[in-house]
């Protein structure tokens, strides 16, 4: 069995503000999902709804093949808002009372503390302990009954880039571990980085699905200049390997939707009687193809 998650249109309303638009995607065993999108896109909604804390207005999804139910909760870990500790106990301490409530075995605090890299500094106090640190142990908190799906919220919130690199390499290896994971983040780079597979969320919308590097390796886009601008975008506007173009700086970036030699490209412009004087092939990154899909919806 490989679904882990398979979510169809799936549907929050607060009152008349759709909050979540009729999102429909699958979760695969093993992989890294990065639920992708800026401020109030809808992901915190989203897993709040997949968790039981949040009830859908319409939609529907499965866990691990079956209804949702109280068992298939305990194969998830899910760290959703700030970690809850107790300051002056020790994290030793804290996680002995995450397994007590979990019903996991106190073997296990060494070992997820070992993964966390804070084996050492068990017998410290969570009150002191760095904003990383925390963000860890939650993760160890989160790991104790060895779930099969680890859910994160924006995990690098509020860290500084040794407290950001230490996290996105803790995801890294839990996942090599065979721990499917889900994290949403507004962090593009953050997504490329540590994700396998993209699900991309604007005002509710869900806009792609699929892997990261599918995303990255798309046709890429050509931006070309010539001394008659109307002409030149007049006739790329017409070409049927491309499908949007804009004015840039007096030249038209073009976005391709077929692979084009730009050699190809200059003589098809030619034999129209347009001379160009500007032409390179760009690769877009996952950002600008982010801001393409974006831009797509509004238009
Ligand atoms: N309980 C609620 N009542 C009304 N509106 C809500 C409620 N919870 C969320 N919203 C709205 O739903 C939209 C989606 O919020 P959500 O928190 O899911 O976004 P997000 O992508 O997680 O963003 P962020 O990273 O800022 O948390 C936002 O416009 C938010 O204001």
């Amino acid at each position: 069995m490989n679904k882990v998650l398979e979510i169809n249109h799936l549907t929050k309303k607060f009152g008349s503000f759709t909050a979540v638009n009729d999102i429909s995607f699958s979760v695969e065993k093993g992989n890294v999902y990065g639920l992708l999108g800026p401020n109030g896109s809808g992901k915190s909604t989203t897993l709040g709804m997949i968790l039981n804390a949040l009830n859908p207005t319409n939609g529907n999804w499965k866990w691990f093949e079956e209804e949702p139910n109280n068992n298939s909760l305990k194969r998830i870990g899910a760290i959703i808002e700030s970690p809850k500790f107790y300051p002056y106990l020790s994290a030793h301490k804290n996680l002995e009372i995450v397994a007590d409530i979990k019903e996991a075995d106190y073997s296990k605090i060494d070992e997820k503390l070992e993964l966390v890299g804070l084996l050492e500094r068990k017998k410290d106090k969570f009150q002191h302990y760095s904003l990383g640190m925390k963000q860890r142990l939650a993760i160890a908190g989160a790991l104790l009954n060895d779930p099969e799906v680890l859910i994160l919220d924006e995990p690098t919130n509020g860290l500084d880039p040794q407290g950001i690199i230490q996290i996105r390499e803790l995801i890294i290896k839990i996942a090599e571990q065979g721990t499917t994971i889900i994290l949403a983040s507004h962090l593009l780079d953050e997504v490329e980085k540590v994700c396998s597979h993209v699900v991309v969320l604007n005002q509710g919308k869900m806009l792609y699905a699929g892997s990261v590097e599918e995303m990255n390796s798309s046709f890429g886009s050509i931006e070309v200049a010539s001394t008659n601008i109307e002409s030149l975008q007049n006739a790329l506007s017409h070409l049927p390997f491309i499908s949007t173009i804009k004015n840039e700086n007096n030249k038209v970036i073009a976005v391709l939707n077929e692979e084009k030699d730009p050699a190809e490209i200059n003589k098809i412009l030619f034999e129209q009687g347009i001379v160009v004087s500007h032409l390179v092939k760009r690769k877009e990154s996952l950002e600008q193809q982010f801001f393409q899909l974006i831009q797509n919806q509004k238009n």
